[in-house]
């Protein structure tokens, strides 16, 4: 039997459409659900094995991507948000519901991917965003239960179907951050 990596992938990476023009992310509640409008594709998307991402019910793995967050707004029942852990980099916006995080907002300034905002796409309404790039944070599903032994598996049913197993995040991102912090210092 495969391992169960996240129901959005398990059975192979649905390319995205190029084009997708943005939509709505719906939670899971069938009773007011929140909806939060996003303008335009996300990016970076990836399957994430942290602690922190939200994975749906049974998946090792959650699949988040960003978006501008001048791109994002909560158009419907918002008052069911709360923040998750208000003391983490990314404040991540759940529903008291049913617990499906909506959004992640970073507000420090100075960080890396300040202006970006976090969102899961499975929950778009619509098809057609981007595909997971990549896998990031593959060793830390083992703080959430997976045994060391399994990880050979893991990662090479990432690797099956095209995602690239990395231990933080993607080499580019990587740089990105290093660059980021480059230039701070030199400033
Ligand atoms: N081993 C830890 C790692 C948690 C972690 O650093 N997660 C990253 C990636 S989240 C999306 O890619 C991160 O940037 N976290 C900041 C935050 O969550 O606020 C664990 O598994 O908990
Ligand atoms: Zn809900
Ligand atoms: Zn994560």
């Amino acid at each position: 039997m495969t391992v169960a990596l996240h129901p959005s992938i398990d059975n192979g990476v649905k390319q995205g459409s190029g084009n997708f023009a943005g939509g709505t992310l719906v939670c899971k509640c069938t009773d007011h659900p929140v909806k939060v409008a996003v303008k335009g594709d996300v990016a970076h998307n990836h399957a994430c094995g942290c602690t922190k991402c939200w994975k749906p019910q049974g998946a090792n793995f959650s699949v988040v991507a960003v978006v501008p967050r001048q791109n994002v707004s909560v158009t419907e029942n918002g008052d069911k948000l709360q923040i998750v852990d208000p003391s983490a980099v990314i404040q991540r916006y759940a529903c008291k519901a049913c617990g499906t995080h909506m959004y992640g907002r970073i507000e420090n300034k100075g960080h890396p991917f300040y202006g970006l905002d976090f969102i899961h796409p499975e929950l778009f309404q619509e098809q057609g965003s981007q595909a997971p790039q990549f896998a990031a944070f593959v060793s830390s599903v083992i703080e959430s239960g997976v045994k060391p032994e399994q990880m050979a598996g893991i990662r090479s049913r990432l690797k099956e179907i095209g995602l690239e197993p990395y231990d933080c995040l993607s080499p580019a991102l990587m740089d990105a951050i290093a660059t980021h912090v480059a230039k701070a210092k030199a400033a």
